[in-house]
């Protein structure tokens, strides 16, 4: 399906999404919060690692297969939840779901998927599948939404934690642009029984309106994670860790798994890189749970400091969706140059194994 799309560098990826989509679009989705000092971040904290490769080991035959969550996936990374896909392509998520089934790459469908989580199980067949649960403010609301992932072979439930209300997004301000006031990202409402009930929907306007009124939930406490873990048998994976108090707490509330990420620095601008972040949540909870890794992630270097830190797995936010722009076949694109490159990355650092990793093969420079 890919094979019409030539190399591309992720900065060409980025490039050619700029040029596809209209400014609000792509705006929202390259922006970070505030003065974007965390989106950069990201980015040039993983710089600051650098690999010190091992020589004559025979890394002939190369292994890069890892668990993600229950899943044996060919490749150390996932598709990371992203709402509103419908504004870079009008498959959206059917789209990117498509791409990660034919690579067997689990998907993440975010809350506010422009398609229901019926809709890409679909297209999905029995390919692994996770959705991220932003919390409405209706906890029947919510557990709908859980019951039906549990219908649909959705294999675990991501509970993003870091957006008890949107960042302060400049970007996004000066453009006036927010998704969903243009109608995407309703695909879980409008096919959500309980939301249907409560609501008066007869018109996209009402629509909007409806779901934007339960949409967040600054309420949220561990105690509903507690809760949540005595409703559902799914994993429970708790996303948007940065602090290795929290990361503790998640383990005490029953998570199975945790993601340290900041959003991609879409929420609290000035916050830890997510890079920074990990090496002390791994000292702190490795072993105890398994730990995921966003943030930044735009190369398959970058993929091997986060696991070298100590990252079980690694989550793409913006990079597939970039790729996303040249619909399925885009995403496809992503996915397997990253999987060649994450493959040449690890034999030139002289392991086979994506386990073998260790933070002996990363070092931190200084100046
Ligand atoms: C356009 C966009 C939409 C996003 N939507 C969601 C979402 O619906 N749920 C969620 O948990 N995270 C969401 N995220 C955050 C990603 O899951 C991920 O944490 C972040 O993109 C990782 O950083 P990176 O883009 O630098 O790789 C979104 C990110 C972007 C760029
Ligand atoms: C609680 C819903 C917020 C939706 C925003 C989507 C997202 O996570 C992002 O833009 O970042």
């Amino acid at each position: 399906m890919s094979g019409n799309i030539h190399f591309r560098s992720p900065e060409e990826w980025e490039r050619v999404a700029k040029d596809y989509l209209d400014k609000g679009a792509f705006e929202y989705i390259q922006s970070g919060a505030g003065a974007e000092e965390t989106l950069l971040a990201n980015v040039r904290s993983l710089k600051k690692w650098t690999i010190v490769p091992r020589v004559l080991r025979d890394v002939s035959a190369i292994d890069v297969t890892q668990r993600i969550v229950g899943v044996k996936a060919p490749v150390p990374f996932a598709l990371a939840p992203v709402g509103f896909q419908t504004i870079v392509h009008p498959q959206g998520e059917l789209a990117s779901a498509r791409a990660a089934a034919a690579h067997n790459v689990p998907f993440i469908v975010s809350t506010v998927s422009s398609y229901s989580l019926e809709e890409i199980a679909e297209v999905m067949g029995d390919s692994p599948r996770f959705f991220q649960l932003y919390w409405p403010s209706d906890d029947e609301i919510a557990l709908s939404f859980v019951r039906r992932a549990e219908e649909n072979g959705y294999s675990a439930i991501f509970v993003t934690v870091d957006t008890p209300m949107l960042g302060w997004r400049e970007q996004d301000k000066q453009n006036q642009y927010f998704p969903l006031r243009n109608g995407q990202g309703l695909g879980n409402y409008l096919a959500d029984p309980v939301f249907l009930q409560k609501a008066t929907v007869t018109k996209t306007e009402d629509a909007i309106k409806e779901v934007a009124s339960r949409l967040f939930n600054a309420t949220l406490t561990w105690e509903h994670l507690k809760w949540l873990r005595a409703q559902t048998k799914l994993p429970i994976v708790v996303k948007g860790i940065v602090h290795p108090e929290d990361a503790k707490l998640a383990v005490e509330y029953g998570a199975d798994a945790i993601v340290v990420s900041n959003h991609g620095g879409r929420q609290l601008d000035g916050s830890i890189s997510s890079i920074d972040a990990l090496p002390a949540i791994v000292e702190d909870v490795k072993g105890e749970v398994e730990i995921l890794f966003d943030g930044g992630i735009r190369r398959g270097t970058d993929v091997i400091k986060a696991l070298a830190l100590g990252a079980d797995s690694i989550l793409l936010g913006r990079l597939f969706v970039y790729g996303l722009a040249n619909g399925q076949a885009g995403v496809e694109k992503v996915i397997t140059q990253l999987k060649e490159e994450v493959e040449i990355a690890l034999a030139l650092t002289g392991e086979t194994k994506i386990r073998s990793l260790q933070s002996g093969v990363v070092r931190k420079v200084t100046n």
